[in-house]
């Protein structure tokens, strides 16, 4: 197959702007679109020169006019909202990266992906996604611990982001709580809340300078203590792993992918 026609979508953002970047350089992509809100100060110009890497011919757009195969949103909820809506109009496949989506947004993915493939996960780096298969070893090993394991998750990132705990974070969340039955989350905690209950998963979002992203899952158990952390030091991780998401995806028959599926994980 030839090299996939790709839409970026959040283009002059800090993730779409290193999409551009990679994606410019990187053989087995065509940029083809580079998508921002209609009322971005910035349309019309060269979304390489925005990107740092200089004029590359693609001005920056809020209307998609062109023939593609894949569209990677990198944007906020509403913009994710309309990359949805967009690809099923003109049936291209999906990578769907912005986090802080609502449920009516998990809605709508479900059933976009009944028309056209996507691949949706909240980290499209190798080290995370496979960190997540390891907290899920781990936490399969320890559900049944006789002291009982308290998971707690710490995120740090850039003072810039907007949603939290990370739609990581609560993805390792949901990794725990399915081997292990946790029901409870806490979000930070203040005053006087008690003992912790043991069926209680611990949140705790740092926000601090331009931290690319952290994770640590802690296991805690009596005498002992599990910890598994994954840190980037640049967004190329995200933007490199969304790229091949974006490969592997076009062309797909209808469904949501997992980025286990496109790593072979
Ligand atoms: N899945 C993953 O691997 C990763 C996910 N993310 C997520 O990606 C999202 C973006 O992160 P950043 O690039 O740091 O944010 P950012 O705020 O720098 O960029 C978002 C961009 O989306 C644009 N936008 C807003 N409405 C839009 C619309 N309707 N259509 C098109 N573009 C629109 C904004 O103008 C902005 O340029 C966040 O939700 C973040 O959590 C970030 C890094 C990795
Ligand atoms: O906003 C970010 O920067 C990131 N957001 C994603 C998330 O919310 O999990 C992924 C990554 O951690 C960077």
């Amino acid at each position: 197959m030839s090299a996939p026609r790709v839409v970026i979508s959040g283009a002059a953002g800090r993730m779409g702007q290193r999409l551009i970047a990679l994606g410019h350089q990187n053989p087995d992509i065509q940029l083809v679109a580079a998508l921002e809100h209609a009322g971005h100060p910035k349309l019309g110009e060269d979304a390489g020169a925005l990107a740092g890497v200089g004029p590359i011919g693609l001005p920056l757009s809020s209307k998609l006019e062109v023939e593609a195969d894949a569209l990677i949103d990198f944007s906020v909820p509403a913009g994710a909202e309309r990359a949805i809506n967009l690809c099923v109009d003109h049936k291209i496949a999906l990578v769907m990266a912005t986090t802080g989506l609502t449920d009516d947004h998990k809605t709508m993915l479900q059933a976009a992906s009944q028309k056209i493939a996507i691949v949706w996960a909240p980290s499209m780096s190798l080290a995370v996604n496979l960190t997540m298969k390891l907290t899920e070893i781990a936490a399969a090993a320890l559900k049944d611990y006789p002291a009982g394991a308290d998971v707690e998750i710490v995120e740090r990132h850039h003072r810039f982001k907007e949603d939290s705990p990370s739609g990581t974070a609560l993805k390792f969340g949901e990794i725990v709580a399915a081997q292990m039955g946790q029901t409870k989350e806490a979000h930070g905690r203040e005053g006087r809340p008690g003992e912790r209950p043991r069926d209680e998963i611990g949140y705790h979002a740092i926000r601090v300078g331009d931290n690319p992203g952290e994770h640590t899952i802690i296991f805690g158990l009596m005498g002992e203590t599990i910890e598994l952390t994954v840190r980037a030091s640049n967004r190329d991780c995200y933007a490199n792993g969304a790229l091949k998401a974006a490969q592997f995806v076009s062309g797909k028959p209808a469904g949501l992918y997992t980025m286990s599926d496109v790593l072979g994980l």
